[in-house]
């Protein structure tokens, strides 16, 4: 049985890296009283050590499914994990690259069985886990095979701005080819579809970026916007989605376009991720849409340097949760 509707939600925060500054941020939450039941997914060893590292006192608390209540403050509800190697701030180990996997299983699970309302991630380090053995390309694409969904999309939101991607973690140089027709199409629909739904917005406008310079400068700088970004456009602009573009990628990001849209659709990560991270680096909010579950993620990485120190900000964190609240009560 969830939380949803008028109760209080619970969701589960995935601590992420343990070598980076997810364990910290996760302590901090002890210090925010939210409208939430969260529970923290990390070894409690682990969250200890780190507490006595940033000379916090906090109180952990085992999960107990049964017990609803959110955590007072100073107090932190844990569903105990445990770590394959003890870990030092920064240091990353290969050996616990499962342990971020099993966290990840643990949360979306719990999310797919009514356990929890939603799950918030920290931030993991991708290379580690395929230094363990483990092909991983990002979150977005684990949950999506967790939860056999074909096709899911990576928005990140801040305010005045939204940005979805066609494609999410790949090379650049595989980036054209994996913008096919029917890809850009599922795209496009789930955004709209998640626009309207999860976002209340009745007739979202989506700003669609071309791929090549000045969206290929009439096919002269490259064909795929004639090709394949165009029909699939005018297609679905004959169903009555309200899409503009392709429009180049430099241009498209100022407020004469911007002031009217709802978000922007850009074919790759680093087109669009850099002017969303520009404006609002570490208030932004990473959010998986098409999954059958709430995903809300940090906006930063694991910033291996800062792990310990006490200086990471929490304010993309409570930003994801503020967004996975929003979105349980809807
Ligand atoms: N959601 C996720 O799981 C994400 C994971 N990553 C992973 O993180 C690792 C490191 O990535 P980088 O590109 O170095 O990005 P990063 O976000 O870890 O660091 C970039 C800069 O921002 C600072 N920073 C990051 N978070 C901060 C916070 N909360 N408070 C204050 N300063 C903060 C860092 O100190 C650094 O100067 C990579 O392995 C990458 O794959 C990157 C982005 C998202
Ligand atoms: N730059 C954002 C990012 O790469 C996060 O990816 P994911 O792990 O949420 O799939």
């Amino acid at each position: 049985m969830t939380n949803s509707g008028t109760h209080t939600p619970r969701l589960i925060i995935t601590s992420g890296e343990p070598a980076g500054i997810g364990p910290d941020l996760c302590l901090m939450l002890a210090n925010h009283s939210l409208p939430a039941q969260l529970v923290v997914a990390a070894d409690p060893e682990l969250l200890s050590q780190r507490a006595r590292q940033m000379k916090l006192n906090i109180n952990l608390k085992t999960f107990n499914p049964e017990d609803h209540q959110p955590a007072r403050t100073g107090e932190l509800i844990v569903a105990p994990l445990p770590l394959s190697q003890p870990c030092t701030p920064g240091q990353t180990d290969p050996a616990n690259g499962q342990y971020v996997l099993d966290m990840l299983s643990y949360a979306v699970q719990g999310c797919m069985e009514g356990l929890f309302d939603g799950m918030v991630t920290g931030p993991v380090h991708k290379e580690v886990i395929n230094n363990a053995g483990v092909p991983f390309t990002g979150h977005t694409e684990f949950l999506a095979e967790q939860t056999h969904t074909r096709k899911v999309v990576m928005m990140l939101a801040t305010e005045g701005l939204r940005v979805a991607l066609a494609t999410t973690h790949l090379p650049l140089r595989d980036v054209a080819d994996a913008i096919t027709p029917e890809s850009l199409e599922e795209v496009i629909r789930i955004l709209n579809r998640d626009l309207k739904n999860k976002f209340g917005i009745a007739e979202p406008e989506v700003l669609v970026c071309g791929l090549n310079p000045h969206a290929g400068e009439g096919g002269h700088l490259g064909r795929e916007e004639i090709e394949v970004i165009i029909p699939v456009l005018d297609k679905l602009r004959q169903e009555g989605m309200n899409l503009k573009g392709p429009l180049p990628a430099d241009t498209l990001f100022n407020p004469n376009y911007l002031e009217s849209a709802d978000a922007v659709l850009a074919m790759y990560h680093d087109q669009g991720l850099p002017v969303l991270k520009f404006k609002g680096f570490g208030k932004a909010v990473n959010i998986t849409l098409g999954l059958p579950v709430i995903r809300t993620s940090v906006d930063h990485g694991t910033a291996l340097e800062l792990a310990g120190s006490g200086k990471a900000s929490p304010d993309s964190l409570l930003t994801a949760i503020d967004y996975a609240m929003q979105t349980v009560k809807g």
